[in-house]
């Protein structure tokens, strides 16, 4: 009988979005850097990558966005990042099928990079615990820690002081007004307001009234993000997410979310908000998982 591998060769792994249901900046930090309380719900939706052992210890690029080069995907950059600091002799290939909008506010990128830290930490073998790999993710992005742990969560800090949440697997429409927003554009904006009093946890148990900090300064970049959230509006609560421009709705069920898509004149989405990240999920199911 043949000795079974103890590690994958390939690993086909979703790579989900999330949405920033909420987002409030109470300060910043003397780097720059800002200080929030937020809560993401991580999605049943996202980018496809296809990850493959090499042996000769070259990280290949497949597929992602033309207009990214290769030393600024972040996808690429995890890899390195990951191979540099276990100084494993093996490499990959790093295929990326882009589903998720760039500059969109629904984490594509940071997501890629999380998503590349899981897959090869298990086809490298190299057994690093979670919170090692979410404290390697940080240098990449704010936001790669979360989906690294792979739990939706209220964050803190500049958002990898994470604490998960349950919340209720709710339908959302996403809408991409189609224009991207630089994300420190936003938070460089003079008028942004960096003083909202942080939440309790208690005050959290209960309804606060909660908002996004950044919604007004990237409206005001990008004035197809306010007309997206008025369209949007006719059904109820709309927001945007993170630093935008994608903007979203909860609503009662999926057929009610696919018959807005199908009205909406901008790229739009009918997704699941989970709790577990489907990453996650995946990697339980390979052969040999821990
Ligand atoms: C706003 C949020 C909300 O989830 O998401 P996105 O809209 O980008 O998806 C995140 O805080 C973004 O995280 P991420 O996209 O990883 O940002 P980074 O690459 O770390 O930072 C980009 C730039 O944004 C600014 N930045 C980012 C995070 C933060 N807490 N304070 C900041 O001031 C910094 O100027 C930084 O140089
Ligand atoms: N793999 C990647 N996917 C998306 N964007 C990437 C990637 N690698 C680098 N980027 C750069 O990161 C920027 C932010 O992208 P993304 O993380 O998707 O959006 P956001 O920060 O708004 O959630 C993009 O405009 C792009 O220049």
């Amino acid at each position: 009988m043949p000795v079974s591998e103890p590690f994958p060769r390939g690993l086909r792994l979703t790579a989900p979005a999330k949405l920033n249901l909420w987002l409030h900046v109470n300060g910043r930090r003397e780097d720059g850097y800002h200080l929030l309380q937020t809560v993401f719900h991580l999605l049943d939706w996202g980018d496809r990558l296809v990850l493959r052992r090499r042996e000769d210890g070259r990280i290949v690029r497949q597929g992602g966005l033309a207009e990214v080069t290769e030393e600024d995907d972040l996808a690429i950059r995890a890899a390195r990042l990951l191979q540099a600091e276990s100084g494993i002799d093996a490499g990959a290939d790093i295929e990326v099928e882009k589903r998720i909008p760039a500059g969109a506010g629904l984490g594509g990128g940071s997501s890629d990079a999380a998503t590349v830290l899981l897959g090869l930490n298990r086809l490298w073998g190299l057994e690093w615990p979670v919170r090692r790999l979410a404290g390697l993710g940080l240098h990449l992005g704010a936001d790669v820690p979360v989906f690294v742990a792979g739990r939706s969560a209220f964050a803190e800090g500049v958002g990898e002081a994470l604490t998960p949440v349950d919340l209720p697997e709710q339908w959302y429409v996403v809408v991409w007004p189609g224009i991207p927003v630089a994300t420190a554009a936003v938070f460089q904006a003079p008028e942004l307001t960096r003083n909202t009093p942080a939440l309790t946890i208690s005050a959290l148990s209960g309804t606060p009234e909660t908002r996004n900090d950044l919604q007004p300064v990237a409206i005001r970049l990008c004035p197809a993000i306010g007309e997206s959230l008025a369209w949007l509006s006719q059904w109820g609560q709309a927001r945007m997410s993170g630093s935008g421009s994608a903007v979203f709705l909860p609503v009662v069920d999926e057929d009610t979310a696919r018959g807005i898509v199908r009205d909406s004149a901008w790229p739009a989405w009918a997704v699941r908000g989970v709790n577990v990240s489907p990453t996650l999920r995946e990697l339980e199911a390979v052969p040999g998982a821990p």
